[in-house]
Formats: C-alpha cells, structure tokens, sequence
C-alpha cells in the first residue's frame, strides 16, 4: 500500500506524514529531504544549482542514503572516512532558498523519482508530485494547503526569522515550485489553517478508511 501526502511548503506535510505512518505501523518517505540533501552538497561543494551534469555528476560520487523512518526521515553521506549525517544542514534557509532551482531539473527530478520508486512498499511517500508523477497508482491520495500567513508563522517556530520575511520566502518559492505542486485528480484536498496535527492526521485517517 502507497498513501501520498503532497502540499505546498510548511502545510504539515512530514508532520502529517510521520503520524499517519506511526498510526499505520509503515515508514513514511519525505521526498523533499532529497532534494535538499542534493542541494546542501551542491552549496558545499560550490556546484551550479542550474548545472544538470555536474550535479549529477556529483551526486553519482556521492553515497547518499535516506532513513524512511516513521518518526521522522534522516539522511547520510556514508563516505567510508568520514560518515555524516545531514539532516539537519538540510534543512537551513539557505537550503529552502537553493532548493526550487535544483528541483526544477527534470534530470535532478528523474535522479529523485528513481530512488523514491526503487522502495518497498508498504509507506507513506510525501512532497510535492507524489500522487501525480511519482505514485499515480497509490491506495489514496492527500494534498495539504495552508494560507501563507500560517504556514510562516508555523515555520518562525523552527527557523529563525521574521514572520513577514518568511511569508514572502514561501510564497516565492510556491511560485518556482507551482509546475510541480498540484493535487492529483483523486486526491482529497485538506486545508490545514484552521486544524491543529492531530486534526489533521485523524482527517486523513477519515479518508483512508473511505477508501479501504
Ligand atoms: N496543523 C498544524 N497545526 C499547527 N502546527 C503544525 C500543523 N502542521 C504542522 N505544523 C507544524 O508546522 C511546522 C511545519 O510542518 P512540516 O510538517 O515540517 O511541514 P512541511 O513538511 O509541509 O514543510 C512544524 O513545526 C510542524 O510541527
Ligand atoms: N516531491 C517533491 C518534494 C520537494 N520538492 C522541492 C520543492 C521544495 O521547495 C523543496 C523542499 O521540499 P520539502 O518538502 O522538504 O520542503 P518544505 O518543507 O515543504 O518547505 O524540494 C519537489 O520539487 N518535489
């Protein structure tokens, strides 16, 4: 069983996801993280985030592995000499800022989507493309929305920042995303603004029991 859970920057998609997943006792796979681990290695090594083949390039050298793990997914380069984890490097403002260029790429995109489809099911996969491009055949389907005012204010609590700055910053990075980030025609569309986590995961378990 794949369940997908996509939505717009900060709308509680891995908190959302890793609920679900615990709930379900199945992995949840943040597709995001990717992204940003590959971004975080471009920034460090001072690769062009427009550069398709040296990203690729880069990323071929790189032993990258993702952890699915239901309470919340971590990355690491196994470098032989010097393991790292880069969770959280990932998951800075200069990474959200870098991250929609690279994810733009349809190599980088295809690079992505092969590691993602290459897992076992059964799990939770979140993103952007999840129900559409990705997993078009999954069990159910979820797509999360938030105003941009909440959403900044739930990122403020994580990063530091100004909440009008943030609000802007995802409302940016909404329009380089936007090709990407659309429900499929059978996902269930939940607008988190006004609903706390838990409201929100028993909202998908609601409509995971409609479709079983
Ligand atoms: N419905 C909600 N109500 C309040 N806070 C939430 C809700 N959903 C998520 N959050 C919080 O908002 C922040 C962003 O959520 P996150 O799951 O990281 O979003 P995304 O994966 O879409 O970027 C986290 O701090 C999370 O705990
Ligand atoms: N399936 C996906 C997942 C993420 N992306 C891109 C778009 C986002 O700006 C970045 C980071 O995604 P992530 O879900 O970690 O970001 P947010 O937490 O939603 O801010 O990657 C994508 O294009 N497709």
């Amino acid at each position: 069983m794949i369940v997908t859970i996509d939505g717009v920057a900060a709308s509680g998609k891995s908190s959302v996801a890793s609920g679900v997943a615990s709930a379900l006792s199945i992995p949840y796979v943040s597709s995001g993280l990717l992204y940003r681990a590959a971004t975080l290695l471009a920034l460090e090594a001072g690769t062009s985030l427009s550069d398709a083949p040296a990203l690729l390039s880069l990323l071929g050298a790189a032993p990258l592995r993702l952890e699915p793990l239901a309470g919340g997914n971590r990355i690491y380069l196994d470098t032989p000499d010097c393991p790292r984890e880069l969770t959280a490097d990932a998951h800075t403002s200069a990474v959200d800022a870098g991250v929609s260029a690279l994810a733009q790429l349809p190599q980088l995109r295809e690079w992505v989507n092969a590691r993602l489809r290459a897992l076992t099911p059964p799990f939770v996969a979140e993103g952007r493309d999840m129900g559409t491009a990705v997993f078009p055949q999954a069990r159910a389907k979820f797509f999360l929305v938030a105003s941009p005012r909440v959403r900044a204010l739930r990122r403020v609590k994580e990063r530091v920042g100004d909440v009008e700055a943030v609000e802007q910053a995802l409302i940016a990075r909404d329009e380089q995303d936007q090709l990407q980030s659309h429900p499929a025609a059978d996902a269930q569309i939940i607008d988190t603004s006004d609903l706390d986590l838990a409201g929100v995961i028993a909202a998908v378990m609601a409509g995971l029991q409609e479709r079983a």
